[in-house]
């Protein structure tokens, strides 16, 4: 970059004499705390968001899919992933997971095995975690909060999966987001009855009863067993909304 001659602020007050920038930026040496300082963060979660944009703005529509890390392959709830994620493929959409194992590794295994775009938001944990097989386009995040924003930013809806405690702040999440109407016709398919109702009869139970939530809040999910079902309101959604 060029700067003009001329009176203004000069570069550097503090700048040594006799040197360049690029020298002091290549012969730079010594202490290296400020790389684990929150303004140098600042940069790192920038360049995720960033990279996430970039990465994922062409993917066409997509739906993500959430659920367990910890179910395994026998589990029936593994197989109703499966499902879905070759469904979901079927009917036009891109699937995204976090990329882990479990209920996220069967929906990108469905998404894979039908042919489609099978994406993986990875994130990193303070054990060793990969991307499952199954996952044809994968990031990984150091940021939840950013990777968080990556699944509702570029999906139509969400499907989810018997899950703990990931996938609850992943549909408190985007609950949360569409009763403020910060996310507008975003349908939300819970899939797994015996899973999920008690859940839903504690927030009419005791939420609805106790007025903490509006009827509107609880309609907004859609619980079923039935992945044409799920399938269905996300094409419905898609037709009516774009
Ligand atoms: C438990 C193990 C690994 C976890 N690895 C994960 N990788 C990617 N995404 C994850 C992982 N764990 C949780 N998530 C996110 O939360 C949801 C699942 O969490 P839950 O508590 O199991 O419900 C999921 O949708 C992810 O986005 C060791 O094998």
């Amino acid at each position: 970059m060029t700067r003009r001659n001329g009176p203004g602020p000069r570069p550097s007050k503090g700048r040594p004499p006799g040197s360049t920038t690029d020298q002091r930026l290549l012969d730079s040496r010594g202490d290296t705390d400020w790389v684990h300082t929150d303004p140098w963060r600042v940069l790192k979660i920038q360049a995720e968001f960033v990279e996430g944009f970039n990465d994922m703005a062409e993917l066409g529509p997509a739906i993500s899919v959430f659920g367990s890390a910890r179910i395994p392959e026998s589990h029936p709830a593994y197989d109703i992933g499966v499902r879905v994620g070759a469904a979901l493929v079927e009917a036009g959409f891109t699937v995204i997971t976090g990329g882990g194992p479990g209920a996220m590794e069967a929906a990108n295994r469905g998404a894979m095995q039908a042919g489609g775009e099978s994406v993986g938001l990875g994130i990193e944990l303070p054990w060793e975690a990969k991307l499952n097989d199954y996952v044809t386009f994968g990031l990984n995040f150091r940021y939840f909060f950013v990777r968080k924003m990556m699944f509702v930013k570029y999906s139509q809806g969400y499907v989810v999966l018997p899950g703990g405690l990931g996938t609850l702040d992943e549909l408190f999440e985007a609950m949360t987001l569409a009763q403020t109407l910060k996310i507008t016709k975003f349908p939300i398919v819970l899939m797994g009855t015996e899973h999920w109702t008690g859940l839903l009869d504690w927030m009419q139970g005791t939420m609805l009863s106790d007025a903490r939530i509006k009827q509107s809040d609880v309609d907004m999910l859609t619980l079923t067993d039935d992945v044409d079902l799920a399938v269905d309101l996300m094409v419905k959604a898609r037709e009516e909304h774009g």
